[in-house]
């Protein structure tokens, strides 16, 4: 959690240790990459954009910052443990299925009526402590001006790729004015929720870099992963761009009024922590930066930053790095337990996580004892928001998914009132 209290003008990112440097103007602007080598000799250190939330925001305006779900990212344990799931929205729910039949997907995220629409669908049907921006990681490359879709049943695919420095080059910079349909269907989306919060989400500069040079999904992305070693300075522009644009597509989701903010780096898992750090990590700051100095008065009279979740797939060995480009909250897939993560991190960051999505198409008592394994193992944790290790599988019962919402709010208050001091009988006597 950041506390900005007592700053006057502005709120750092996280930096690591080893950061001693700041040259000017490296490759990633104000930062602590060497444009000597172009190779990163740290974290960066970046000036956040620093800027107040709005009065009608609903952190500033109190609707939501004693939530469950911000509270508990911010590391406080209260008597609700929240839950909400990575596409909780989509192909599971009929009812986005049924509104979605003759709309292609990326003209759905670009509708705010039905962006809307869509994002508010999971919240009303399983009750969940969040909704989550209905969008995907690659509508601020659309929105830039690059040539992708996303075909059902693959994932986005670029019909050209890039690949080469000039390919970098040409790429269009984003014009922050086509964001409006964005800010636009936020506005509506938080206007409806009320006091439960909205999440805005995008996809961190690696994840998406991986989409541009490889033109579509890869098992390894050995193309991406190629152009970082033999063409660093290409690599790195690549970065640059995905980190801007990246960026200014999670600040405008929370200047419009998300709660929030998840960065996805779905693909981080097929890097070694040492490309993690020098190649990636900076981008991930870099992108961070823009969203980092939005600050709120909470209800303590602290001034506060926007919580912020970290996530990716297979990332285990990364906790640490991705946890120092910024991140308030780590997200953690289901292949390590939460006590193991929470080590980890060194027991002191918040947690989100792990339910195997695989244990959902499970007979209820396998699922329900997975489910209270999490929520023991989470323990661990300074503070935990319970989640899918990944997302859900659009084949995945909504009934289901459901019912575990339920259960781990009946869980936690059963806890909460165990742990309550037994009433007194008869107080008036
Ligand atoms: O298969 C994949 O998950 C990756 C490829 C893919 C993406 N968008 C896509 C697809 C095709 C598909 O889902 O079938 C295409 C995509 N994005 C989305 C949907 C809706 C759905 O899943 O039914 C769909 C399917 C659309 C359809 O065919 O109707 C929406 C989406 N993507 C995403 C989010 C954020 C979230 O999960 O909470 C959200 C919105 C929130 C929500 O649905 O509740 C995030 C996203 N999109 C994407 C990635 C990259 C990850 C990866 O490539 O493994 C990621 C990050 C992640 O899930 O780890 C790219």
């Amino acid at each position: 959690m950041r506390d900005c209290r007592g700053s006057t003008t502005s709120c750092r990112t996280h930096t690591s240790a080893a950061n001693t440097s700041t040259p000017p103007d490296g490759p990633l602007g104000k930062t602590g990459a060497n444009p000597e080598t172009l190779e990163y000799v740290s974290l960066p250190t970046i000036e956040a954009d620093v800027q107040v939330l709005p009065a009608d925001h609903p952190l500033q305006s109190g609707r939501t910052s004693a939530s469950p779900l911000v509270t508990t990212y911010q590391g406080t344990r209260g008597p609700v443990t929240p839950i909400w799931m990575m596409r909780q929205a989509g192909r599971s729910l009929p009812e986005y299925r049924a509104l979605r039949v003759g709309t292609d997907m990326l003209d759905a995220c670009l509708d705010p009526a039905m962006a809307s629409e869509i994002t508010l669908q999971p919240v009303r049907r399983h009750g969940v402590d969040a909704g989550i921006f209905f969008s995907d990681i690659v509508v601020p490359i659309k929105l830039a001006g690059v040539d992708v879709s996303i075909v059902a049943g693959k994932g986005p695919v670029l019909p050209h790729p890039v690949r080469t420095a000039l390919d970098v080059a040409a790429l269009p910079e984003l014009d922050e004015k086509a964001l409006a349909p964005i800010s636009e269907a936020v506005a509506l989306t938080v206007a409806a929720l009320g006091d439960t919060p909205l999440i805005g989400f995008a996809g961190a500069p690696f994840t998406l870099a991986a989409y541009l040079v490889e033109g579509g999904p890869s098992k390894d992305h050995i193309a991406a992963r190629t152009m970082m070693h033999s063409d660093p300075k290409t690599w790195q522009a690549l970065m640059r761009w995905t980190a801007s644009v990246t960026g200014a597509f999670l600040r405008a989701q929370l200047l419009a009024g998300a709660s929030a903010a998840q960065l996805f780096d779905s693909w981080a898992g097929a890097l070694s922590l040492a490309d993690y750090t020098a190649k990636v990590a900076p981008a991930s700051a870099l992108a961070l930066s823009r969203v980092h100095g939005l600050q709120y008065t909470a209800p303590d009279a602290a001034t506060r930053t926007v919580p912020i979740v970290h996530f990716g797939v297979g990332t285990g060995e990364l906790l640490g790095a991705m946890h120092d480009v910024g991140a308030d909250v780590m997200g953690v897939d289901w292949r390590i337990p939460l006590d193991v993560a929470s080590r980890r991190l060194g027991g002191t960051v918040p947690l989100q996580g792990n339910i195997d999505p695989a244990f959902l198409a499970a007979p209820w008592p396998v699922l329900e004892a997975h489910v209270l394994d999490v929520l023991e193992r989470g323990k661990a944790a300074p503070s935990h928001v319970v989640n899918l290790g990944h997302g859900v599988p659009p084949d995945a019962d909504p009934a289901v998914l459901t019912r575990v919402v339920s259960f781990v709010h009946e869980v936690a208050g059963e806890a909460a009132a165990a742990a309550a001091p037994a009433p007194t009988a008869n107080p008036a006597s």
